[in-house]
């Protein structure tokens, strides 16, 4: 196997991909048996732009206007075998830019494939993909594309929820590119609004992307169905954070010799978390979460804009009702959400429109649930059925894929299942040359998943340093200054409020959802139809709980507190998160990886702690007591 070792591309890049190794490795052919061949490997090759990639002028145009300006690691090294033909298999870390390292060469190819040829019957590209949400991101991205591009392209997305005659509208403008999940395939072949031979006839470049959740999502033998009709000149592309038995089968069905691009670090394991995240911890009861989350929140020892997993939609209630009554507004984001509203609420975020996102990510259900979620899906006209609990939407996916914007802290109320899913999670902040933190709460009945997930992370190596570490910031007597509070408002959330708000919720969002649906026909690009973080309950906020009193927190809490605004403004980052996109984004970068309290706060007296100097007890909480313990610098 061949190796290529990258040079930092910049600075502020070789915080982030410093000892990054490509591996490259060519495959043998899938059922030919041909023999492997190695691949001829450039040693120490110097970074490289989007130009000398060999990237046509109007994408490069394109991008500039998108404020980005060099390409990442995966970006440089799949951008040239993708523009050659060759099918590729592409692993790199969460949040490395692996939708435009497919998206750029596939649009350059169509550029060409354009001009003169006659019309096909069926789309040149199909970019398959697990969830809506990731389906509704990637036609976005290319939608934009190619309209900065301004060229005579079309795209389309498809889910399976559509009816057929949406479906057949969407295809009668003959697009060149079809993006959808793979279940909508079929489904199309079925109602006839696509032909199974004019897709053999067509069919230019598949991609698979997220390959490593698609057979997850149980779409196996939807996958079987569309392989059984690719053509053999089909070039073919899987693209995937992480790898697992799934892509290698994935990778076996449909590609033809591919070249295998692996983005690791020096330490093996922790490739798939980037390595611009900070990540710590913090042990608390179960019972004390609320507590420890209202402290986190209204104390402001993180950073903004934040999205907070739960395991289930019940917590996520109680934890925005709860929040709500100390005056923090969220927005909640489940798999119970009609579609549009989930839509909307992730445009919504991402415009910077709120700071925090409650979200259960699709971790929270298990593969049987999906399935029979999948199942139900299809069971359609079942008059008989009428269930009164809503259904899960088997194509629900928040957290795989999704590309939340300047997110800057992920916190794990709930621990997640997985040690994928960890990773996943963690993955939504620190996107492509941004950084961010982690903050996970764990209780002893998560300690030992919680374990499992440190000792995966941990290198080979260095096995002894905790790669999540106890957070710095929060001193147990600021926390017990709110326990009063808390508790009282804890009590006060009851279940019963809870399902009331649920029902409410869905209710309304329901209502919304249709309104939506006129709405993103109208204005694709309109955002402010609606707000979703609204108040649940119909009471308003007590007065002396929207603000903590001074006297109720320690000074230490109070300097770290002012630390977090004083970096937000240093970041730029004073006013409602979002917008703008990467304005001076070179001299913000510079001063970022000085001002973040996190890597910088020390609660024994100094302000540059510089990494180290941080007293804390075994439980993640500060014990002032006066001890060193060494923090993962970035
Ligand atoms: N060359 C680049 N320079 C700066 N930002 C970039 C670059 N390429 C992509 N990005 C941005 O980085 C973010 C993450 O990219 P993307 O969603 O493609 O990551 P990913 O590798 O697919 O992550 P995941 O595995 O979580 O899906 C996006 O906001 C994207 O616009």
């Amino acid at each position: 196997m061949g190796k290529t070792k990258y040079k930092p591309v910049e600075d502020v890049n070789s915080q982030v991909v410093d000892d990054v190794e490509i591996a490259e490795e060519v495959e043998e052919q899938r059922n030919d048996g041909e023999v492997e061949e190695e691949e001829e490997q450039k040693q120490e090759e110097a970074p490289k732009s989007f130009e000398e990639l060999g990237l046509d002028s109007r994408l490069i145009r394109a991008l500039t206007k998108k404020g980005i300006e060099k390409p990442t690691l995966i970006q440089q090294s799949a951008i040239p075998y993708i523009l050659e033909g060759k099918d590729v298999v592409a692993r790199a870390k969460t949040g490395s830019g692996k939708t435009l390292a497919y998206l750029l060469p596939l649009l350059q190819k169509l550029f060409s494939a354009d001009s003169g040829s006659k019309k096909k019957l069926a789309p040149s590209a199909f970019i398959l993909v697990p969830s809506r949400e990731l389906c509704h991101q990637v036609y976005s991205e290319v939608s934009s594309l190619i309209e900065l591009c301004r060229v005579q392209l079309k795209a389309v997305q498809l889910t399976s929820s559509m009816s057929a005659s949406d479906m057949r509208n969407a295809l009668a403008g003959l697009p060149e590119i079809l993006v959808s999940t793979p279940a909508c395939i079929p489904k199309c072949f079925a109602a006839g609004v696509l032909e199974p031979t004019a897709v053999s006839e067509s069919l230019a470049i598949l991609v698979l992307d997220e390959a490593d959740l698609l057979l997850s999502y149980g779409y196996e033998d939807n996958l079987r169905s569309v392989t059984s009709i690719i053509p053999r000149r089909c070039q073919c592309l899987l693209m995937s954070a992480t790898t697992s038995s799934d892509v290698e089968k994935l990778k076996k069905l449909i590609l033809h010799n591919p070249i295998v691009l692996t983005l690791t670090e020096e330490n093996d394991k922790d490739e798939a978390v980037p390595s611009n995240v900070q990540q710590f911890w913090i042990s608390c009861s179960a019972q004390d979460k609320l507590l420890h989350i209202l402290a986190l929140l209204k104390l402001e020892v993180v950073q903004k804009k934040i999205l907070i997993f739960i395991n289930t939609i019940d917590m996520g209630f109680r934890l925005k009702l709860f929040l709500e009554k100390f005056g923090i507004k969220s927005a909640i984001l489940n798999g119970e959400l009609p579609q549009n509203s989930r839509l909307h609420i992730l445009e919504q975020f991402n415009a910077g429109l709120f700071d925090y996102l409650i979200a259960t990510d699709d971790n929270s259900q298990t593969k049987k649930q999906k399935e029979e979620a999948k199942g139900e899906e299809n069971k359609e006209n079942n008059r008989n059925n009428k269930r009164s609990k809503p259904k899960l939407d088997a194509e629900f996916g928040v957290v795989r894929g999704i590309d939340f914007k300047k997110v800057h802290t992920v916190i794990n109320f709930d621990m997640p299942q997985s040690v994928t899913g960890y990773i996943h999670r963690i993955g939504r902040t620190g996107r492509a040359y941004s950084s961010g933190s982690s903050v996970s709460l764990v209780s002893p009945d998560e300690m030992e998943g919680f374990e499992d997930i440190k000792s995966f992370l941990a290198s080979d190596k260095n096995k002894d340093s905790d790669i999540i570490t106890p957070f710095p910031l929060l001193t147990e007597n600021a926390v017990e200054s709110l326990r009063y509070r808390a508790e009282d408002v804890a009590k006060s959330v009851t279940k019963i409020a809870v399902r009331e708000s649920r029902a409410q919720d869905l209710r309304n969002e329901i209502i919304n959802s249709e309104k939506l649906k006129a709405h993103f026909e109208a204005n694709p690009r309109d955002l402010d139809l609606l707000r979703h973080d609204k108040p649940l309950s119909k009471t308003a906020p007590a007065p002396h709980l929207k603000d903590i009193p001074e006297y109720l927190v320690d000074p230490k809490t109070q300097e770290a507190s002012k630390m977090v605004k004083l970096a937000r403004a240093a970041m730029g980052n004073t006013r409602r998160s979002g917008g703008g996109g990467g304005r001076n984004n070179k001299n913000k970068k510079r001063s970022r990886k000085g001002s973040d309290p996190l890597k910088t706060f020390n609660p024994n007296g100094s302000k540059r702690g510089h990494g180290g100097g941080v007293g804390q007890k075994k439980d993640g909480r500060d014990s002032s007591d006066g001890s060193t313990k060494k923090q993962k610098t970035v």
